[in-house]
């Protein structure tokens, strides 16, 4: 197991810092012993609650087959999260060597910890990540919202896409897969209430994110990635929302102590907001499955 920790801390990963750097604790009692942090697979009948940790593990196992990676000597994880996603490549798929790259300290930390040999997490940028060898798999699972400031015009936003498919493409082998789940946006109705949430995701909790339209990513990907597959799973995202807005009711008084009643609410506040437009399908969240073009 590698740790890296490169780069300065602009505001960009200040603000990332903000949200992903709430205690490890607070996350395990939020996201349960998987620590994945998005959308798992349910089967239908399952209760959510009692089969998130599987739900969650088998969303790892479908990406596994659709990255082709089961095997693989060298992955790539971008916004590797707690690790989990890397470890189970490792440990369960035959992945080699799994690489993960994260702005949060506190997440690195705990990947480290996981004692996995087989895995590298380096906390840097997307776009400062190099490597000597190819990697034969990438995965970025809801991590590319944060990755483009919502700030920046409609054009400078759209360079901003073509240079993370252009980065992908430059790490990856020819026909190397990129598994990507990423959120995107429809017109939404302009209600007064909508909009104070969505101000609020973009200007409290996730500081300049930009949620994209699928037509931004779909022009940014052309001429270096052939698409494989597209699929709308908002509702596995949705449902992983409320199984954990039902985890932290259940253990509030704890997670207060851990944390504070203002980070507990804004937890609270976030994920209620993520779960119903997501179930109004006023946001999307899309798994995209590309093959890099030669
Ligand atoms: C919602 S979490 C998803 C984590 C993980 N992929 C999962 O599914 O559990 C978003 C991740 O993106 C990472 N991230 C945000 N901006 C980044 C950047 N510029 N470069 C690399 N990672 C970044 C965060 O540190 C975090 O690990």
């Amino acid at each position: 197991m590698t740790t890296v920790e490169i780069g300065s801390v602009t505001p960009e990963v200040a603000a990332i810092r903000h949200h992903y750097e709430v205690s490890n604790e607070f996350y395990r009692l939020l996201l349960g012993p998987t620590m994945m942090y998005s959308g798992g697979y349910w089967e239908d009948g399952e209760d959510l609650r009692a089969a998130h940790d599987i739900a969650q593990e088998r969303k790892i196992d479908v990406f596994a087959e659709l990255g082709r990676a089961k095997g693989a000597a060298r992955v790539l994880d971008i916004g590797s999260g707690w690790g989990t996603l890397l470890n189970r490549l490792t440990t369960v798929h035959g992945v080699e060597h799994a690489v993960g790259v994260t702005l949060s300290r506190t997440q690195a930390d705990h990947t480290a910890s996981l004692g996995n040999p087989r895995i590298e997490v380096r906390v840097e940028s997307w776009e400062d990540h190099h490597t000597d060898r190819p990697y034969d798999a990438a995965f970025c699972v809801n991590a590319l919202e944060h990755f483009v400031l919502a700030s920046l015009p409609p054009r400078e936003r759209i360079k901003r896409f073509q240079a993370f498919f252009d980065k992908c493409h430059s790490l990856l082998r020819p026909g190397g897969r990129l598994v990507l789940h990423v959120m995107t946006v429809e017109r939404p109705p302009l209600r007064r209430e909508l909009i104070d949430d969505l101000k609020f995701l973009q200007r409290e909790e996730f500081a300049g994110c930009y949620i994209p339209h699928l037509h931004e990513l779909a022009a940014t990907c052309e001429g270096s990635f052939e698409v494989i597959e597209i699929r709308n799973e908002r509702e596995a995202f949705s449902r992983a929302c409320r199984v954990w807005l039902q985890n932290l009711a259940e253990r509030r008084e704890e997670a207060v102590a851990m944390e504070s009643e203002q980070v507990v609410a804004r937890f609270e506040r976030y994920l209620d907001i993520f779960a119903y437009t997501l179930e109004d399908g006023i946001f999307n969240n899309f798994r995209i499955v590309l093959a890099r073009r030669p």
